[in-house]
């Protein structure tokens, strides 16, 4: 039988050198909680939820608080839930002053017969679900990072300077359940009502428990336009392995668009795919009584668990 297992990532981009240890730290303490709640709950959409709600709190992560900014400085979260087997979904897009979008992304899935909820409405459903609300999202990070981007008029692309890193938790559980959850603050400089990749399944995540699960990260217009998820999932029922069709299916994308990416997967086999074409991406998961992390290419650190 089959243990569990739980793969997170903490965003892909150019991650400058002072923010690789808090991003390490983070990671790790986001497996742990995921599976101190599966302890609790034996519930693996519990469990990933819990790992996305710790990097939704720590602000070295794009995600809840720590969030980038649109160019006239606003939060505008998306995130997305999706299970595997029953292909149901859940997402939210432009949600604003909430720590925790993933939470409402659930809701959506849970109460709701539609799969993504945005503007006013989204604001008055988490209201009506009593989801707190929470009006210092903003850190001094996010708004360093935004006086960069204007005043270097950058390509949103290469805005992972000086921010965070959206977040994900894939999972699954001693009978093959398999679950997604993705939350992101999106791209620094992005436009006000701009939905990235994240919220939309197929691209941002997805689960399927008749081939694998997945959740994406880095440049989000790009891993829209290719469907990244989708393909992903596609290759392993091709017959690549996890971690071929991760890689594969990036590095098609940054051949053909020329947009870089990182993605962590998992197939039903319960093998791993940690894969990244930009400069870093934090992941962490846990196997027997070790965990495993990394940032950078080709180099992994281990510890008890
Ligand atoms: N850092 C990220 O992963 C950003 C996210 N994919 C977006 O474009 O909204």
């Amino acid at each position: 039988m089959f243990l569990p297992l739980i793969v997170v990532h903490g965003g892909a981009g150019n991650i400058p050198d002072s923010r690789v240890q808090p991003k390490l730290d983070g990671v790790q303490r986001a497996v742990r909680c995921a599976y101190e709640t599966y302890e609790k709950t034996k519930n693996i959409l519990d469990a990933t939820q819990a790992a996305v709600e710790y990097m939704e709190t720590d602000e070295n992560f794009n995600a809840g608080y720590g969030s980038v900014l649109t160019l006239e400085g606003e939060i505008e979260l998306d995130a997305l839930v999706v299970e595997g087997k029953d292909l149901k979904a859940g997402a939210v897009t432009g949600l604003r002053n909430v720590l925790h979008p993933i939470a409402v992304a659930r809701l959506v899935m849970e109460k709701t017969p539609h799969v993504l909820l945005s503007g006013d409405g989204v604001q008055e459903f988490a209201l009506k679900h009593n989801i707190p609300t929470e009006s210092s999202l903003y850190t001094k990070d996010a708004w360093q990072a935004l006086e960069h981007f204007k005043k270097n008029k950058a390509e949103p692309s290469k805005m992972e300077i000086g921010s965070g890193g959206t977040v994900g938790a894939i999972g699954i559980d001693v009978d093959g359940h398999m679950v997604s959850c993705t939350s992101t603050g999106g791209i620094t400089g992005k436009m006000k009502g701009r939905v990235g990749d994240t919220p939309i399944p197929g691209s941002g995540g997805y689960a399927d428990d008749n081939i694998g699960t997945v959740s994406t990260t880095g440049y989000g217009d790009a891993i829209l336009r290719y469907n990244v998820a989708q393909r992903i999932l596609h290759a392993i029922e091709l017959g690549a392995t996890a971690q071929e069709a991760s890689e594969k299916v990036l590095q098609n994308m940054l051949d053909r668009i020329g947009k870089t990416a990182g993605a962590i997967t998992i197939a039903k086999d319960h093998s791993i795919g940690i894969a990244f074409t930009s400069q870093r991406m934090a992941w962490a998961y846990k196997k027997e009584n070790k965990i495993y992390y990394g940032i950078d290419k080709d180099k992994q650190f281990e510890e008890i668990f």
